[in-house]
C-alpha cells in the first residue's frame, strides 16, 4: 500500500500557485504512472490529471474531483516537511485533497469497481479558477472523460476527525474576486491642496464598502464584502498618487452579487467625483455556488451515518467559493465537508490537519463508490 503521509508531506513541501502546478503535476504523474495497469489511462491539460481506472461491466462513469494548487502564504507551522517553497503554503488543505485522491486510486487500480471512475486532479481552485476551462477542454476534446456525476471533498480544520459534514442543495457561496485601483495627483506631503491623496479615497472607498451588506442587502438574505488587502502610496512624506484594494465577494445568489457589484460601481463612481480621481474595478475571477444534488447529498449521509468510522452530520452553507460549483451546475455532484481536527482554520499559516483521515477517507470514498 502507498504511504498517504509520504505523499501528502512531499507535496506539501512543493506548493505552487494556480496553473504554475509544474512539479506538482510531475510528482503526481510518476506516483501515478508506477501504480498504473492496461485499465487506466493518463490524460494531461494544462498543469493538471485526468485518470480514468475502467470498470468491471461500467454503465456510468464517476467524477472524483480534487484541487492541486497552493496559496500565497509563509507556511508558519514549524513542521520538518513545511513549505520548500518561499511564500507558498498548502493552507486550504489541497496536499491533503491530492493524498486522498491518490488513496482512492490505489484502491480503485487494485480492486476495480463495476462502473468506471474518472479523477481529476484540477488546477488553480484558489484563483484564477480551474473547473470552468477544465469542462470547456473536456467538452471539446475529450467528452468521454466526463463523469455523469461528480464528487469531492474539502477539509475542515473545525471538524473532529472522522466527521463528514454536508447538505443538499446550497453548500458553498457565489464568489468574485475584486480589485478597485484609485488614481489621483499625488504630491508633496506639505501641499496636500495641491494633490487628491489616494490614502485618503482609498480610506472612504473601504468604509463606504461596508454599508453595502448592512444597508444594501436584505437581512433575510446573506453575503460578505471582505478587503483583505490595501495598499496605497510609495513614501511617508509622499501623498498618495495610487491605491488598491483586493478583495472578494460572496453571496447566496447569482442576482445578489449582480446587485452587490451594483453598489459596488456606485460608489466608486460617487469616490471619482468626491475625491477628484479615476477608479477602475477588476472582478478577476468569479465563482458559481456549489449546489448539491439533494439525492446524492441524502444517500450520501445515510450511507456515511452507517460507517464505523464516520460520524455523519448536516452541515450549514458557507460563504467559502469553490470552482466546484462549476461541476454541479452541469452535473448532479456533492461536495463534502470532511473533519480534520486542526487548532487553525482554512487560509492560516499554522494550519496542520490531521493526517489520519488520510487513513479513513481513501476506504471510506471507495466503499461509498462502490455502494452506488
Ligand atoms: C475553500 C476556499 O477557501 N476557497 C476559496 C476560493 C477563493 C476564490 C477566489 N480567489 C476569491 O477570493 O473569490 C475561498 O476563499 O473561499
Amino acid at each position: 500500500m502507498m504511504d498517504l503521509i509520504q505523499v501528502r508531506r512531499e507535496l506539501h513541501q512543493i506548493p505552487e500557485l494556480g496553473f504554475q502546478e509544474v512539479k506538482t503535476q510531475r510528482f503526481l504523474k510518476n506516483i501515478i504512472s508506477d501504480m498504473a495497469n492496461d485499465r487506466v489511462e493518463v490524460a494531461e491539460w494544462r498543469t493538471g490529471l485526468i485518470v480514468k481506472v475502467s470498470g468491471i461491466k461500467p454503465k456510468r462513469t464517476f467524477g472524483w474531483r480534487t484541487d492541486i494548487d497552493g496559496l500565497p502564504i509563509q507556511e508558519a507551522t514549524g513542521l520538518p516537511f513545511a513549505s520548500q517553497h518561499e511564500g507558498l503554503m498548502h493552507a486550504c488543505g489541497h496536499d491533503i485533497h491530492m493524498a486522498i485522491a491518490i488513496g482512492l486510486l490505489e484502491r480503485l487500480i487494485k480492486e476495480p469497481i463495476g462502473d468506471d471512475v474518472v479523477i481529476l486532479f484540477q488546477p488553480a481552485e484558489e484563483g484564477p479558477g480551474g473547473a470552468e476551462p477544465l469542462l470547456a477542454w473536456l467538452d471539446q476534446q475529450r467528452p468521454d472523460l466526463l463523469p455523469d456525476q461528480i464528487f469531492a471533498l474539502h477539509i475542515a480544520p473545525e471538524l473532529a476527525l472522522g466527521t463528514v459534514a454536508t447538505k443538499p442543495g446550497l453548500l458553498f457561496a457565489n464568489t468574485s474576486e475584486l480589485f478597485i485601483d484609485l488614481h489621483g495627483k499625488g504630491g508633496h506631503a506639505a501641499f496636500p491642496h495641491h494633490t487628491r491623496d489616494m490614502a485618503v479615497a482609498a480610506a472612504a472607498l473601504l468604509m463606504q464598502l461596508q454599508t453595502i451588506v448592512s444597508r444594501n442587502v436584505d437581512p433575510m438574505d446573506s453575503a460578505v464584502l471582505t478587503v483583505g488587502k490595501l495598499t496605497a502610496g510609495t513614501v511617508q512624506n509622499i501623498i498618495a498618487e495610487n491605491a488598491r484594494l483586493e478583495g472578494t465577494i460572496r453571496t447566496l445568489t447569482p442576482d445578489s452579487m449582480m446587485r452587490v457589484k451594483k453598489r459596488i460601481e456606485a460608489l466608486c463612481r460617487s469616490i471619482e467625483e468626491g475625491h477628484e480621481c479615476s477608479v477602475t474595478i477588476d472582478y478577476g475571477a468569479s465563482y458559481r455556488q456549489v449546489d448539491n444534488d439533494p439525492e446524492l447529498a441524502e444517500s450520501f449521509l445515510a450511507f456515511a451515518s452507517q460507517s464505523q468510522e464516520i460520524t455523519a452530520i448536516r452541515a450549514e452553507a458557507a460563504m467559502t467559493g469553490e470552482d466546484f460549483g462549476y461541476f454541479t451546475e452541469r452535473l448532479p455532484g456533492l461536495m463534502f465537508w470532511a473533519g480534520v481536527g486542526s487548532e487553525f482554520g482554512l487560509h492560516h499559516a499554522k494550519l496542520v490537519p490531521d493526517e489520519k483521515v488520510l487513513e479513513l477517507m481513501p476506504d471510506f470514498l471507495y466503499n461509498y463508490f462502490n455502494s452506488l
